[in-house]
């Protein structure tokens, strides 16, 4: 059958990627494309590289010794490198959110929380950083919900509105690139449905990668769907196409659950 062609840039794509824990090989040759203003899943069972693949895209491993990149990630449209060991980890971070399986807010006040990578980038205008911590918020699709507490502890927040705070952080420095890995796993049903709908409403105005153990998550919100197996990318596809008519034989028994 026909695959779906759906056509928009790219933002971002490793190419021939390998990545070393030490002596061991956890990426294999990975070539992932990743579009632009579009969703796209990272799924395969545990251990196959899932994680280690987002968090090559902010150069977290250079905070090990040992861990070494192999082959490139590129950034577009400036064709950057960001794994290139003359391009500062800063500098690439500064492009890039996060957002942990574990809301991780500051010991801070809400407002503070979302207002601190603007300050770290030395903004200093009080009108200014009022103004995107407010739209920041609007865009976590929270600002309603702590409008009238934003000097309360954000440790207060329930878990769910932790998790839209820390993508409100995000939002903040205007990232090109959103990497989640598995947002919703420490929640609950009815704040795992309102981060789902904040990542569908987000893509129009960010790339999103994210790793999630939930295939139906993956097909509910991503466009496009990696499928890996351990450390390598076994098929990549328009999400629909991988979830109704995948080409690999591992990947079809993965989705139907026969293995993983
Ligand atoms: N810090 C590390 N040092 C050495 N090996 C590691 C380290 N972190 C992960 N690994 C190994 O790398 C491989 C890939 O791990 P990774 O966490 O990326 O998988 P994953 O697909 O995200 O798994 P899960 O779904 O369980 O989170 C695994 O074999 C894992 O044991």
């Amino acid at each position: 059958m026909a695959k779906t062609e759906l056509k928009t840039e790219l933002k971002a794509e490793t190419r021939d990627f390998n990545f070393y824990y030490g002596d061991f090989h956890a990426l294999k040759k990975v070539n992932l494309p990743v579009l632009d203003k579009r969703v796209t899943a990272l799924i395969g069972p545990s251990g196959c590289g899932k994680s280690t693949l987002l968090r090559s895209f902010n150069r977290m491993h250079d905070l090990y010794p040992g861990n070494r990149y192999e082959g490139a990630i590129v950034f577009h449209p400036d064709n950057t490198n960001i794994v290139d060991p003359k391009v500062d980890p800063i500098e690439v971070r500064m492009r890039i959110g996060m957002v942990f399986q574990k809301p991780n807010p500051f010991p801070k006040s809400i407002f503070e929380n979302v207002a601190y990578g603007l300050k770290v980038r030395g903004e200093r205008s009080r009108s200014v950083i009022e103004g995107r911590v407010e739209s920041a918020l609007r865009g976590a699709s929270l600002w309603n919900e702590v409008k009238d507490r934003l000097q309360q502890p954000a440790t207060a927040l329930s878990g769910g509105q932790q998790q839209r705070l820390c993508i409100a952080r995000c939002l903040a420095t205007d990232p090109e690139l959103l990497l989640f890995d598995e947002p919703t796993s420490a929640l609950d049903p009815i704040a795992t449905a309102n981060i789902e709908e904040l990542i569908t409403e987000l893509r129009e105005k960010v790339t999103i990668l994210i790793v999630t153990h939930n295939m139906q998550q993956a097909a509910r919100i991503s466009d496009f769907t990696a499928y890996m197996y351990v450390g390598e990318l076994v098929e990549y596809g328009v999400t629909g196409d991988i979830f109704t008519k995948p080409v690999k034989k591992e990947t079809e028994d993965y989705i139907t659950g026969r293995f993983g």
